[in-house]
């Protein structure tokens, strides 16, 4: 399944990225920084109007390429005048050719908070996103034990980063709310076949209170999938390549909010 594979990927840039900058240089680092509180972030999430998180994604497994023309930059800054609440950046470097220093250059430019997308199996990961720029961060229910995603949501909430936390069906859902999820994202997409359907954002939508933000990740093609979504009660769309194949990134995202 993709999930192993992404999961022995990261390993093993770990190694090579801890090598490059040890842990107690990089905590320290993250550990100067101003601690924001991410509380603010999951109530823009609860507030009434539907919010879209617009990704930056240059490739992924189930597409291949999907950007050849990748200004990250630029994308970020249409993202940002059209209303993002926020933005996703694919920061994993194997399957969706990401690259944290992606996200590090759009962090000093575009005031938008950034999700760092990445498969977040280490502490580590989660001192680089704060280094980097990042506001939030993804802990994928299905490549966590409990421990670890009790663990890493509170690392996260220490140095001020909101956590969205990715979850399949109803087990992962109470595993995410077990540990305190106040974000809670249900991925459309099945992973094992990528196929792509709304349904599972309608099956799972009643297992998540009503003070927890819930968002429907992947397989938005149009502004009525959006729409469709939004009638299910969905907090918050996050939306990749679409927006990415957008040649009007910004019209699709400001119809997206009327
Ligand atoms: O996008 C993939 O092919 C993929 C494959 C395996 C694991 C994760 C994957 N995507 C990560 C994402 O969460 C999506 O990039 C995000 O939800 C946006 O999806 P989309 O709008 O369908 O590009």
């Amino acid at each position: 399944m993709i999930l192993d594979d992404l999961v022995t990927a990261t390993k093993k840039r770990l190694v090579v990225e801890k090598q490059q900058l040890p842990l107690i240089e990089l905590k320290k680092q993250a550990e100067s920084l101003p601690v924001m509180n991410p509380n603010q972030l999951y109530q823009r999430f609860l507030s009434p109007m539907l919010s879209i998180i617009a990704e930056v994604k240059k490739a992924s497994p189930s597409k291949g390429l999907i950007a050849e023309d990748f200004d990250y930059l630029a994308i970020a800054k249409e993202y940002e005048a059209a209303g993002a609440t926020a933005i996703s950046v694919l920061t994993e470097p194997d399957y969706f050719l990401g690259n944290i220093d992606y996200l590090k250059t759009i962090a000093e430019e575009v005031p938008t908070p950034l999700l760092r997308k990445d498969f977040t199996i280490d502490p580590y990961m989660i001192y680089q996103a704060k280094v980097a720029g990042a506001r939030m961060i993804l802990l994928i229910v299905a490549i966590l034990s409990d421990e670890e995603l009790s663990a890493y949501l509170q690392l996260a909430h220490s140095l001020g980063l909101a956590v969205l936390v990715e979850a399949h069906d109803e087990e992962e859902i109470n595993r995410a709310l077990k540990v305190g999820a106040q974000m809670i994202g249900v991925n459309n997409r099945n992973l094992k076949d990528f196929t792509v359907s709304f349904e599972n954002s309608k099956k799972l939508r009643h297992l998540i209170p009503e003070d927890v933000a819930f968002v429907a990740e992947s397989g938005v093609s149009t502004v009525a999938d959006i729409q469709e979504l939004k009638k299910l009660g969905v907090n918050a769309v996050l939306v990749g390549e679409a927006l990415m194949k957008a040649p009007d990134k910004k019209g699709f995202i400001k119809k997206a909010l009327e």
